[in-house]
Parts: C-alpha cells; structure tokens; sequence
C-alpha cells in the first residue's frame, strides 16, 4: 500500500519541461488547433519529451527552478526589462481580463456556518440548501462563521510573508530537492499544481501534507530554512500545525454539510476518511511587470475532495463561468473560499461540479493565498453514493482510486490536460464507451 506521501511526491517537474519545450512552435500547434486539427501537438510534445527532460531534472532538480525566482526577483528589482520567454503563455491562453475584473452578477456566494454551531440547530436546512445549490452551480462559495480564529489566519500570512521575501539560498535549504529529489514539499518554485502549463507560472510554493507526517516535514524545514533562528524556526511550525489543524477541522465539518446537501448516506463517503489526507499549500505571487502575458497559476480543476483558500486582500483567482467567460472572485475579508474538487463530483455522481480557475497576477502587489486540499482515502475505489444512482442518473463515472487518478491517469494524459480538459472526461463512462 503506498502512503500517501509517496502519490503526491511525484513531481512532473514541469519547468525543466517546458524550458525544453522552447524549441516547439506553438503558435503553428495553437492555429492547427484552432483550425480544428486533431490531437494536442504540444501535449504531446510535452509527452515525448518528459523522459528526458526528467532524467535531466535528476541530474540538476533545481537548476531551471531556482532560475525561474531569481528571473521574477530581478524583473521586480527592475533590473530586466521584460517577461522572459519561458513566463509567456501562448497568446490564445492569455487572459483577456485583468486580475479585478470583477462581474458582479457572476460573484459566488456567501454562506454563513453560524447555525451549524447553534444547539438548537435553526437554520441548517436552509444552509445545507445554499450549499447544495452552490456546489450545483459555480462550485464555489466563501465560508463566513466558521469559527477558525482570525489571528491564526493572519500569523500564518505573516509568516508566509517572511518566508518567501527570504533569499532564495535560504528558501532552497527548505525545499523538497533538498529533503530528496523523489519529494515535492516544502519551499518550491515549481508550480504546486499537477496540471501541466504551456509555460512557467509566475508563483512560488510552501507544502506540507498534513497528519503526523506533515507536522514532522514543517519542523525540519523551518529548521533548515532557520538555522540560526530557532525562535523564528519553532514559531513558522507552531503557527502552521495549529492552522493545518484548525483548516482539517473546517474541511471536516464542510465534509458534513456536503453529506447533508446530498441527502445521502453519511456512511458511504465516510470510508474515504477515515484517514484523512490533507495537503497545506502557501502560494505567493509576485508582481509582474506584465501580468497579462503571464498566469500566476495555469487554468485547472483541483483533484481532491474540496478545497480551502485563504485569499488576502489582493484579487486574482479567477472561475470560468457558464457562459464560457472568466470573471475575477472579489476576496471577502476573514472568509474562506471553498471549492468542489474531482472526487466530489464523482462521489456525487456528477451532481457537484469541480470547475475550472486559474490565478491572475498585477503589476503593484504580491497575492499570498493558503489553500487546504482535503483528498479521499488514495486506495479507496471512488464510487458515487448509491442512492444517487438510478435509471434517470446513471452512473456518470467509472470506479477509480484517488492514488489511480493522482498517478496513472495523470501521467498518460499530459496532453489532455495541457490543453484545459478536464482529467474527469477521462474516467466518464460515456465518453470512454464512444
Ligand atoms: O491562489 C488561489 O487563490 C487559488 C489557488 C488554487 O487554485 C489552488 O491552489 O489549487
Ligand atoms: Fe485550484
């Protein structure tokens, strides 16, 4: 049985590939696209050259990484003039929209957990309700009364904050090439993200996997990134494990309410966890000199179960709504952002819908964001709750495990996801009986 660390370790290491993608032409693979040609030639370009490339990135794991910061660090310093080749996404990815366009008639909603903390349970069923209709529509809300104290909130952005304005000699003794090549946590500036890019996003990472492993991981980084500074060392664990803690209990409670929304049987989705994995990701987006030739984080569907975003005060994240247009999510001050991840909607045979986002950048400010990844059990088969499944709703996909979806279908299917498909289309029963 392999423990889950080990199916999140498996990095693509993606800059070392796309660096070397440089040679492919991409605009020619864009206007055959366009022209409705079949195939992804850059996934698989992507595809063929991942072989090499990653027994290059064995040889000098941080070589085109720790490149990728020092560039956006001299571009922010002004000492470049201009956004290095391998940052620019192909001008048919770009967005179109800046980082605050915000539509106010497409913004997700707001929902309040205060009646799950009241004894006499008033205003559950309404509740229960707006989430349902939520995870039915955009697949994202923000969670307001959620009881996770504001001040850990905010120590843990403090702290995120002086981790990633550290040199990057210090950030790099932290990362996971540090620890061992086959590991991606701790400090990176790979993007944190499985989906594979068509260029460098402009971002770099903090990740811990929660659980017992997860506080062993954050201590000896913080130790190796603070070697000399044990005070600073031991506070950057304590705040993290607290907030991990306080964001596994939120999930946990979010799990609940979802149960509820579905209608169905607690006990069917409680099987995937009764482990619970949990993954806690800083991310930190410097400005950009030109935010839209750039993406802070590449379009893509989280994997997972659900996921929580703390967002500061600076927009970015970005859905793609209904209507095939993009619109900014306007942060809502101490709230979290929740978002339907792959598995839920295969649990809730498709009801639920996981939905594609990305993060946009801006010239002025830096964006810091906290996101808790909740997964289901790795070896558990990913089936939807029965009582979800009838003539009128057929069973949308077939049985799969999280560890399966994380690993094998990921791997065989670089082109399909470089190019925004959605890594669910291929498990979905009706495509694959075509
Ligand atoms: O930074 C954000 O707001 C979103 C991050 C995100 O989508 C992710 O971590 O999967
Ligand atoms: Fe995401």
């Amino acid at each position: 049985m392999a423990p889950p660390d080990v199916e999140f370790s498996a990095p693509l290491r993606l800059p070392s590939v796309i660096m070397s993608v440089k040679n492919v032409d991409t605009e020619k693979i864009l206007s055959e696209q366009n022209a409705g040609a079949r195939g992804n030639a850059l996934g698989d370009a992507l595809a063929t050259l991942a072989p090499a490339v990653a027994a290059a990135a064995e040889a000098e794991p941080q070589g085109a990484l720790a490149n990728a910061v020092e560039v956006s660090r001299m571009l922010r310093d002004g000492k470049l003039a201009e956004v290095p080749t391998a940052f620019k996404f192909p001008e048919q990815m770009r967005a179109t929209i800046a980082h605050d366009d915000f539509c106010d008639d497409k913004d997700i909603p707001v929902i309040d957990l205060t009646p799950v903390w009241a004894e006499d349970g008033a205003g559950m069923e309404k509740l229960v309700d707006d989430i349902a209709r939520a995870c039915e529509t955009s697949g994202f809300f923000h969670v307001v009364g959620h009881q996770v104290p504001d001040r850990c909130v905010k120590q843990m952005q403090a702290h995120g904050r002086t981790l990633f304005e550290l040199p990057l000699d210090r950030k790099l003794q932290g990362s996971f090439a540090a620890g061992s090549t086959a590991q991606r946590r701790g400090y990176s500036c790979t993007p944190k993200t499985v989906t594979p890019s068509p260029a460098l996003i402009w971002q770099e990472g903090f990740t811990v996997l929660g659980g017992k492993t997860g506080q062993v991981d954050v201590e000896s980084y913080a130790e190796k990134i603070w070697p000399d500074d044990v005070e600073q060392s031991k506070d950057f664990s304590q705040v993290y494990q607290e907030y991990a803690a306080h964001s596994m209990r939120l999930s946990l409670v979010l799990k609940d309410l979802l149960i509820k929304s579905l209608k169905v049987d607690p006990a069917h989705f409680e099987q995937y966890f009764e482990s619970p994995v949990q993954v806690v990701h800083l991310t930190y987006y410097p400005p950009s000199p030109s935010p839209l030739e750039v993406m802070g984080l590449n379009p893509h569907y989280d994997m997972g179960f659900l996921t929580l975003i703390a967002q500061d005060d600076v927009p970015g994240l970005q859905l793609l709504g209904k209507d095939g247009n993009w619109f900014s999510v306007r942060p809502v001050p101490g709230a979290f952002c929740f978002n339907v991840a792959d598995s839920l909607e295969a649990l809730s045979n498709g009801r639920f819908r996981s939905n594609l986002h990305r993060v946009l950048v801006n010239k002025e400010r830096p964006r810091l964001s906290i996101s808790t990844f909740l997964a289901p059990d790795f070896n558990k088969s990913v089936d939807p709750a029965p009582e979800l499944v009838d003539d009128e709703h057929p069973r949308v996909y077939r049985p799969f495990t999280f560890g399966e979806y994380m690993s094998t279908i990921r791997g065989a299917h670089l082109d399909h996801i470089t190019n925004c498909g959605h890594l669910l289309d291929l498990v979905r029963i009706d495509a694959s009986t075509k």
